[in-house]
């Protein structure tokens, strides 16, 4: 597979086109087998596009039911898993503040304790002796993409086998993945740990991985019994934040990298006759992912422009001029941390699914029709 990704909704929708024939029971039977870096992989490679929204989870869901109706049922689950952790994150937000404290912590120990820096040090570098993991290693800096069941494996490896600081393997993803979200990448780590379903934990198997890398992989050494990871204080449930009423009359419209499709903003009556861009990177981000930001933001700049008809660039002081300023929700992260104060709309995909999100993945699952039901895909 060429994993060269150009990110653009133009590219995003090419994908969405390439794969929607495979969305059905392909998908589903074959999801789990990663047939490695030089093959077409057996799931979309959709998220970078995903992540940024430069298509949205209603377009791609709305795509698959069509292909394949209910055989589409295990594809957009997946996507929901998505939408779970964004919801989750967003009525948790004191989970990204302690992985960002872990991190720093982390990396404290890392200059003090000399034994545990080198096990990292060849952990990232791909040099543990591990064969599958060290070329994941590789393949996640060259890339900047992993299979799903790949980094199942490797988190699970990193945390069970060579006893490094979970925190530390999320940072290390999130510099360089291409679809490096808060929400999927930390509560996943966290998952994989045994602190998201405390006491639950994945731990990579040896024969799991002989069978869905198809031969290519048998790893000997991995510690299959280890036990989960445990911490004293459970995140605490906060109130799902409101979103604001969606404004009149003329606005000038931010966009950042959470949401950058606007043309299908919720914006009601509002006229828009300015768009500024604010590019907040996830921490650490590596110059590519740096570089795929910059060129998502420029292409949903350029597609603003011309839908609105109006001037659109990269914010500056004074961009706004006097009217008032209206952004999509920014989830949990960089996006919303940078965000000035503002009028701040949120899409009716997440308003109907994040009040679902606030316990395990069971709870949206079972609210998957009415979010579907309530959402039609121009406006989501
Ligand atoms: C340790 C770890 C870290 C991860 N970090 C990230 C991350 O930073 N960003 C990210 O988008 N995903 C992350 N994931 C989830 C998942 O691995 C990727 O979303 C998926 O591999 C993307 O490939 P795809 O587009 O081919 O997925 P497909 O299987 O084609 O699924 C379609 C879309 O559904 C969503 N999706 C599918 N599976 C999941 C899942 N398990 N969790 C959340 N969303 C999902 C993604 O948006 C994906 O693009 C992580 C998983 C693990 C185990």
């Amino acid at each position: 597979m060429n994993r060269t990704f150009t990110l653009t909704r133009a590219a995003g929708l090419a994908r969405l086109g390439t794969v929607t024939p495979r969305l059905g029971r392909t998908y589903a039977a074959e999801r789990n087998a990663d047939p490695g870096p030089d093959a077409e992989t057996s799931t979309t490679a959709l998220s970078p596009y995903l992540r940024r929204r430069l298509i949205t989870e209603a377009e791609v869901v709305a795509a698959a039911h069509e292909a394949h109706g209910m055989a589409a049922e295990k594809f957009v689950s997946e996507v929901f898993w998505r939408t779970y952790f964004k919801g989750y994150l967003e009525t948790h937000p004191t989970i990204w503040a302690d992985y960002l404290r872990l991190v720093a912590e982390g990396e404290a120990r890392l200059a003090a304790n000399s034994g545990l820096r080198s096990t990292y040090e060849r952990a990232v570098e791909g040099r543990t002796g591990i064969e599958c993991f060290d070329n994941w290693a590789r393949e996640l800096v060259e890339d900047g993409w992993m299979h799903n069941h790949t980094r199942m494996w490797f988190s699970s490896i990193w945390i069970f086998t060579l006893r490094l600081p979970w925190a530390l393997g999320a940072a290390f993803f999130l510099r360089h993945l291409l679809d490096g979200d808060p929400a999927s990448n930390t509560l996943s780590w966290r998952w994989v740990a045994g602190l998201h379903t405390r006491g639950k934990h994945y731990l990579a198997r040896a024969g799991n991985i002989r069978r869905y890398t198809e031969g290519r992989y048998d790893p000997a050494g991995l510690d299959e019994g280890a036990r989960p990871l445990s911490e004293d204080m459970e995140a605490r449930l906060v109130p799902l934040p409101l979103a604001d009423p969606t404004p009149d009359g003329p606005v000038a419209l931010l966009l950042h990298i959470d949401d950058l499709h606007p043309e299908s903003l919720p914006l009601g009556s509002a006229t828009v006759e300015r768009v500024g861009g604010l590019v907040a990177h996830v921490p650490g981000a590596d110059g590519r992912v740096r570089a795929a930001d910059d060129a998502a933001m420029a292409d949903a700049l350029a597609r603003a422009g011309e839908h609105f008809g109006c001037p659109a660039d990269l914010i500056a002081p004074e961009w706004a001029g006097d009217l008032p300023v209206v952004s999509a929700w920014a989830p949990v992260g960089p996006s919303a941390d940078a965000l000035p104060l503002c009028v701040r709309v949120r899409r009716p995909w997440d308003e109907v699914a994040w009040p679902n999100a606030t316990r395990g993945f069971f709870q949206l699952r079972s609210a998957i029709s009415k979010v579907l039901q309530s959402v039609s895909s121009d406006t989501a």
